[in-house]
């Protein structure tokens, strides 16, 4: 398993070893040991799923307010998606910015999304599959967002023609400039 710290202080990917034989493939998707050792002291408590039909689906940006805040581990079961993770930190020296990872079932590829940032994915293929292990329950009063296409953030969404399929929640989510301070840097976390 190779997990790699990404240039957002916090952020990391990993990638788990794939046994291949003429069966298919056997791999380890997680070990609390290696993310503990790794990434940090970090526990999940609930597994999500979602399926996405469409190519260009847009779902985020999202994130839950503290005492409720969430990290969150993001991985592709089917398909394909452009992951990204937005620094909401104020005082971080990469507030506002943001990384974009793409995660499919064929790389296996995983995304570390610490507390304190933003998280949302768009669709490269239909009938997406995307599995993510959260530090924290679903609290709907905690539950936030950000404007996916908001213009201080810049994210260059790969639609590649496509209109994005947003939900009606998402579409009308703040810009960065209006959601004011929802979490604090505390220093570098690794
Ligand atoms: C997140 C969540 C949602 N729900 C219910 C609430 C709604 O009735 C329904 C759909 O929720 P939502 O539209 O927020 O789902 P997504 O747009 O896929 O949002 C998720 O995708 C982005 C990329 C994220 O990072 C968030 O973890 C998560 O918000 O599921 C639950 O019951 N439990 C949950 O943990």
């Amino acid at each position: 398993m190779h997990v790699k710290r990404l240039e957002l202080d916090g952020v990391f990917t990993i990638s788990p070893r794939r046994f291949g034989d003429d069966r298919g493939y056997f791999s380890e998707t997680f070990r609390q040991d290696i993310f503990s050792q790794n990434v940090g002291d970090f526990h999940f408590v609930q597994d999500n799923q979602s399926l996405s039909a469409e190519r260009g689906t847009v779902r985020g940006l999202h994130f839950q307010l503290a005492p409720r805040a969430q990290g969150k581990l993001v991985r592709c079961l089917a398909g394909a998606i452009f992951d990204v993770a937005v620094d909401l930190r104020s005082g971080s020296p990469t507030f506002g910015q943001h990384v974009s990872v793409e995660l499919s079932a064929d790389n296996g590829q995983q995304l570390w999304i610490p507390p304190g940032f933003a998280h949302g994915f768009c669709t490269l293929t239909e009938n997406t599959i995307v599995a993510y292990k959260v530090t924290d329950y679903y609290s709907p009063e905690h539950d936030r967002g950000l404007l996916w296409s908001d213009p201080q953030i810049g994210i260059a969404w790969p639609l590649d023609g496509f209109s994005a399929r947003l939900s009606e929640k998402d579409a009308r989510q703040p810009p960065l400039a209006e959601l004011g301070e929802v979490f604090r840097y505390e220093g570098p976390t690794r």
